[in-house]
């Protein structure tokens, strides 16, 4: 069993008994529900392109930063000129939280991506009911008829959809119009080797239309420098502005030296 089928069966169980304690029509009155979304995929086109991700702690990497809280990157994130911002919202694995999503939409104006593993529409709802504008989903633990219907549910709300692949056969059952951005994770979710080669080699089989975000291990400005001309127009970065003390300030730092 690698370590994404266990996040994913968790995952079956908590969604099971999150719907048990908050029924659908209770996201539903959330004040959050009636807000008009931003377009990550817009935001991502005609700006930095970085989408800048809350992230305390990873399977991979243990505790990344636990002491900073989540009004203060947002706010630091934006007025770095992120395009946009990826919040954790998984607690067993990531340290997240729905709240997380929550405090963020509260400190910052900017479109914010519910980075969850997705597996029922009611995830969504929640998605839209706590401020998000967008949502993750993962090929590698969904067939092509769930992302179908989780995109196409998703674009009725208003949110953007941001799919994720890692190899050949992910990228092809991704590739639809309910989706507005194509992500090559450079993280093999299975087994945690990184490597900027996936990107570079997959993006080809990506039609124009879609926005290209390339993710996972992007720790320089001279990745980025690397991986433009070869189509992205995404860039979606963690670690390396979590684990420094003050993110917006390194999202800064690191903005300022893409123009
Ligand atoms: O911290 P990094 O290496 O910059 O990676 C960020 C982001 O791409 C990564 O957290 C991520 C990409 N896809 C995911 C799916 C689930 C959880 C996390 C992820």
């Amino acid at each position: 069993m690698t370590i994404l089928d266990k996040i994913t069966t968790d995952k079956i169980k908590e969604v099971a008994l999150r719907k048990s304690l908050i029924p659908v029509s209770q996201l539903e009155q959330s004040v959050l529900f009636e807000r008009a979304t931003v377009s990550l995929a817009k935001a991502v086109r005609e700006g930095s392109g970085i989408i800048a991700e809350h992230k305390r702690r990873s399977p991979s990497k243990s505790v990344i930063n636990n002491s900073l809280s989540v009004q203060d990157v947002a706010s630091g994130y934006e007025q770095a000129g992120a395009s946009g911002m990826s919040v954790l919202t998984d607690g067993k694995y990531f340290g997240g939280s729905l709240d997380d999503l929550l405090l963020a939409r509260a400190a910052a104006q900017f479109p914010l991506l519910r980075k969850e593993f997705i597996v029922d529409e009611y995830q969504i709802l929640e998605a839209k009911a706590y401020g998000a504008d967008a949502i993750l989903l993962i090929a590698a633990t969904l067939s092509r008829k769930q992302i179908e219907q989780f995109s196409t549910f998703a674009k009725g709300l208003g949110l953007d959809v941001l799919c994720e692949s890692h190899n050949e056969e992910e990228l092809q059952k991704s590739i639809m119009p309910s989706v507005d951005m194509l992500g090559i994770n450079n993280r093999n979710l299975k087994t945690f080797e990184v490597s900027l080669e996936t990107s570079k080699e997959l993006i080809k089989q990506i039609p124009d239309e879609f926005v290209k975000v390339s993710e996972s291990g992007i720790s320089s400005v001279e990745a980025i420098k690397e991986l433009k001309p070869h189509g992205f127009q995404g860039f979606l970065i963690g670690e390396n502005f979590m684990k420094t003390d003050n993110p917006g300030e390194s999202a800064a730092t690191f903005i300022k030296q893409l123009r």
